[in-house]
């Protein structure tokens, strides 16, 4: 059994003591942790056991965490790894702070504005984070970004349940990050919401509107991203746009609770109704995810088996033993 160091506290409510770091994802722009349950004598770690969470979190904070292409590409791989690991049922998606400029917290802000092109946000010319600039300056060429967009897919197309702890400010890209996680919990001190997208000539008109209409209803949401009012946690939690508000110092130990409960679940039946909500408003789209995992049951069957089989023995499969069950 491996007993690993304790990693930097990356943020002010993060407790190292419940978190690993993972290997092969330095501290950058998102930073990335894997849940442990550590049994402590005193001071000394006596067992550590992983746990089937994962804590990804943006970590720019002097912008209120607003991500630039690099930052989505971490976000990218950074879940496509819990997910491909098999090991994960829940992420917490969260920001790291305050910002040590001037003590603000935020979940994300949503697209560095300050490096947004004419055809979307592009690698270097922040200016913050001057070797990351460095090492993309051959990438200027490269068509702008609007990769969050592909984050968003592959949190609604991985079973994985995302829990968005909403530290601070969410608006933009970042508001609709929010709507894309399956349960978030808002910190009553901190977490402020408004939706800016129409503020900058920007509009995220996919899930970020719509799939907000389906939470919240039309007219709200349509007040939410016309107004582009700044709201509270208890509003968010009165409207559906999160599940709790909670005190902020509680906010992160809340996610790893919500997160051990539905480790008690089958994890077949928390994927199966995740796509199930999702179906009907992500389309043929939807049913594609849906049907993926029926077909992946299917493959457990001692009938798809037989077909394989035969194939392979090159042989006329025998379904004689399979009923109909119409
Ligand atoms: C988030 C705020 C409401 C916070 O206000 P507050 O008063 O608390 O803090 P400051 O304004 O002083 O900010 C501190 C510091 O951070 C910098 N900063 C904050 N947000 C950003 C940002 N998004 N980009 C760059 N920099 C940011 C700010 O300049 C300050 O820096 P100093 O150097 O002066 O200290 C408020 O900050 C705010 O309204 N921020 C802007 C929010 C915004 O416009 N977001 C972008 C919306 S568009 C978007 O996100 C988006 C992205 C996509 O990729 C899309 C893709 C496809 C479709 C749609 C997309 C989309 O809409």
């Amino acid at each position: 059994m491996a007993i690993t160091p304790l990693p930097p506290k990356v943020s002010e409510i993060f407790d190292p003591r419940r978190w690993r770091t993972v290997d092969g994802f330095p501290d950058a722009d998102i930073t990335y942790h894997r849940g442990v349950e550590r049994v402590f004598d005193g001071e000394e770690v006596v067992s550590e056991r992983d746990l089937p969470v994962v804590r990804i979190a943006f970590n720019r904070a002097h912008v209120r965490n607003a991500f630039r292409p690099e930052t989505v590409d971490q976000l990218y791989r950074a879940i496509d790894h819990a997910r491909l690991s098999g090991e994960i049922g829940a992420v917490i998606l969260t920001g790291n702070g305050p910002s040590t400029k001037d003590g603000g917290w935020a979940f994300c802000s949503g697209g560095d504005q300050r490096i947004r092109g004419r055809d979307g946000y592009k690698y270097d010319g922040g200016g913050d984070d001057a070797a990351a600039n460095a090492a993309t300056r051959a990438e200027t060429s490269r068509a702008g970004r609007l990769h969050i967009l592909e984050v968003q897919r592959l949190m609604r197309t991985s079973g994985m349940i995302f829990i968005g702890a909403i530290c601070g400010w969410a608006t933009g890209g970042g508001h609709s990050l929010n709507v894309l996680c399956d349960l978030s919990l808002a910190s009553i001190e901190h977490a402020r919401f408004m939706q800016v997208d129409a503020n900058v000539g920007s509009f995220d008109g996919g899930y970020g509107a719509a799939l907000l209409a389906r939470q919240v209803g039309d007219k709200r949401a349509r007040e939410i991203f016309f107004l582009a009012r700044e709201y509270s946690a208890a509003d968010a939690q009165r409207w559906g746009v999160v599940n709790e508000a909670v005190p902020h110092a509680e906010l992160e130990a809340k996610a790893l609770e919500y997160a051990a409960i539905m480790s008690t679940k089958s994890p077949q039946a928390l994927r199966m109704l995740k796509f199930a909500f999702n179906l009907a408003d992500d389309g043929l789209a939807g049913q594609q995810v849906f049907a993926g995992e029926a077909t992946r049951l299917a493959y457990m069957t001692a009938e798809a088996q037989e077909g394989r089989d035969a194939f392979l023995e090159r042989r006329s499969p025998d379904w004689s033993s399979f009923p109909f069950y119409a």
